[in-house]
């Protein structure tokens, strides 16, 4: 289990004329840090204080450490929250003007994609696309008729089993093999999804998105599968309702838009205070849904989006507090692992015939069992290899009569070139005529000393 509070990023959106507009701007601390929300060369008393912002790469940094996690098994979620058009919608999905401008979402993609053509390992990958709106869930991957309005798309249920976990019935969960089928459908989604005008952001999306990518692998023998799956969540804007300026039914819409963002509050609030035993997960679909992304079973990273004009300053502290409050919380990811108890009995019993099967080689050692020519010609074969210096080793796949066979081979072997060499009586030969010579040389040197006197 891997213990590990949720990792907490703040986007900056640049202001088109941010400088003239606005007295907030960006200044450049070191080569690798920033000051935001300086006030005319000054530090904002309330924003700044003493926060140090590092510059980083938003997938590099918040994308690629989770999908590398899920290829492990590990779930992982990735949600933005902040006002509308501060840029969660630019930052997950991205722009669709430029290519250099695509969000986390294709990024992912291509990067699950291109490690599935790097590795030999199988993995299946599917995705879906869930739109939650006014409280009700709708499928975005239905191609069966182009909607013109959000309710022909299916509804999806949330329905519970009977160990709590959730479950959604009629959203559809699709494969995909290539990074071409998964954008497609990412594409047909985009394309159902509810987008609705108001006085703040003129395609601005009031409701919450959840794209998944489930990826499932299994193990050679099959009796091992690990399913992860990784959330990328674009939820709706978190401005107060008096603020949008919206009336009538978009005011209801705003109502329940906010419900749902309340009830998120409302369980990040009581998952920072350790002492509360009950989390209000129930109260809405979205955070029923998130549960395991915000204390559970995942690895999760927030990404704050601010928009830091002075207009927005209110909200931009808020979705700052809440960040700090998502930060000290804490999430325990394990590995999600089934063993198939079918293909595991299989298994076993495979490994049980082994056993069998060099048990009663063992049993070999009393039956003295006589060896085939074949098995003898094997043996040969193999002592002589051995003693050439071809072979490292002579046991390695010999039954024990066999072995026995090898090493009467051996003695054999020993025994005849002892007996061609003779070495035994020419050692004994040699040693004696070194005396010999020894002792002929010093009755000599006697010699001639005597001769002398
Ligand atoms: N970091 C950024 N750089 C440049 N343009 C940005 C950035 N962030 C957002 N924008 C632009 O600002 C506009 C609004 O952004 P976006 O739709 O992503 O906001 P949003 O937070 O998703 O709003 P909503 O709550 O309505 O979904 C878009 O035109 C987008 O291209």
């Amino acid at each position: 289990m891997v213990k590990n509070s949720i990792k907490v990023y703040a986007r900056v959106k640049r202001e088109r004329n941010w400088k003239s507009k606005s007295n907030y701007y960006i200044t450049p601390k070191t080569e690798h840090e920033e000051l935001i929300f300086d006030l005319a060369g000054e530090a904002d008393p309330v924003l700044n204080k003493a926060h140090k912002y590092r510059k980083v790469d938003v997938f590099d940094v918040i994308a690629k450490p989770l999908i590398n996690s899920v290829f492990n098994g590990f779930n992982g979620t990735i949600f933005a929250y902040g006002q509308t058009g501060s840029g969660k919608t630019y930052a997950i999905t991205g722009s669709p003007d430029e290519y250099e401008d695509r969000g986390i979402l294709p990024r992912t993609i291509e990067q699950i994609f291109q490690y599935v053509k790097t590795t030999t390992t199988q993995y299946s990958i599917y995705v879906s696309y869930l739109e939650i709106y006014n409280e009700v869930g709708y499928d975005l991957l239905n191609a069966k008729h182009r909607p013109t309005r959000l309710e022909e798309l299916p509804r999806v249920a949330l329905l519970e089993d009977a160990n709590g976990e959730a479950h959604l019935r009629n959203l559809s969960i699709l494969p995909v093999t290539n990074e071409q089928e998964a954008m497609r459908l990412l594409f047909l989604g985009d394309t159902n999804r509810t987008i609705a005008e108001t006085p703040m952001n003129e395609y601005s999306s009031r409701s919450h998105c959840i794209f998944t990518i489930y990826v499932t692998v299994t193990s050679e023998r099959c009796e091992r599968i690990r399913r992860s799956k990784l959330h990328l969540v674009d939820l709706a804007g978190s401005e107060r309702v008096h603020k949008s300026k919206i009336s009538g039914i978009t005011l209801k819409e705003a109502k329940h838009i906010n419900l749902s963002l309340y009830y998120l509050e409302q369980v990040i609030i009581a998952l920072s205070q350790t002492h509360r035993s009950h989390i209000p997960f129930r109260n809405s679909m979205m955070t029923y849904i998130l549960r395991d992304s915000l204390s559970g079973n995942s690895l999760t990273a927030m990404l704050a989006t601010l928009a830091i004009t002075r207009k927005n300053i209110r909200e931009t502290l808020t979705t700052c507090k809440f960040a700090q409050r998502v930060a000290s919380i804490c999430t325990e990811a394990t590995i999600n692992e089934e063993i198939d108890p079918q293909k595991e009995i299989l298994f076993l019993r495979g490994e049980v015939d082994e056993l069998r099967r060099q048990l009663s080689q063992l049993k070999g050692i009393n039956t003295n069992e006589k060896l085939s020519e074949k098995q003898e010609e094997n043996c040969k074969s193999t002592v002589r290899d051995y003693i050439k210096g071809c072979a490292d080793e002579i046991l390695a796949d010999l039954g024990v009569e066999e072995m026995r066979f090898c090493l009467k081979l051996m003695r054999d072997n020993i025994i005849e070139r002892d007996r061609k060499s003779n070495q035994p009586q020419q050692y004994s030969d040699n040693f004696n005529s070194a005396l010999a010579l020894k002792y002929n040389k010093m009755i000599s040197e006697k010699d001639e000393e005597i001769g002398i006197l």
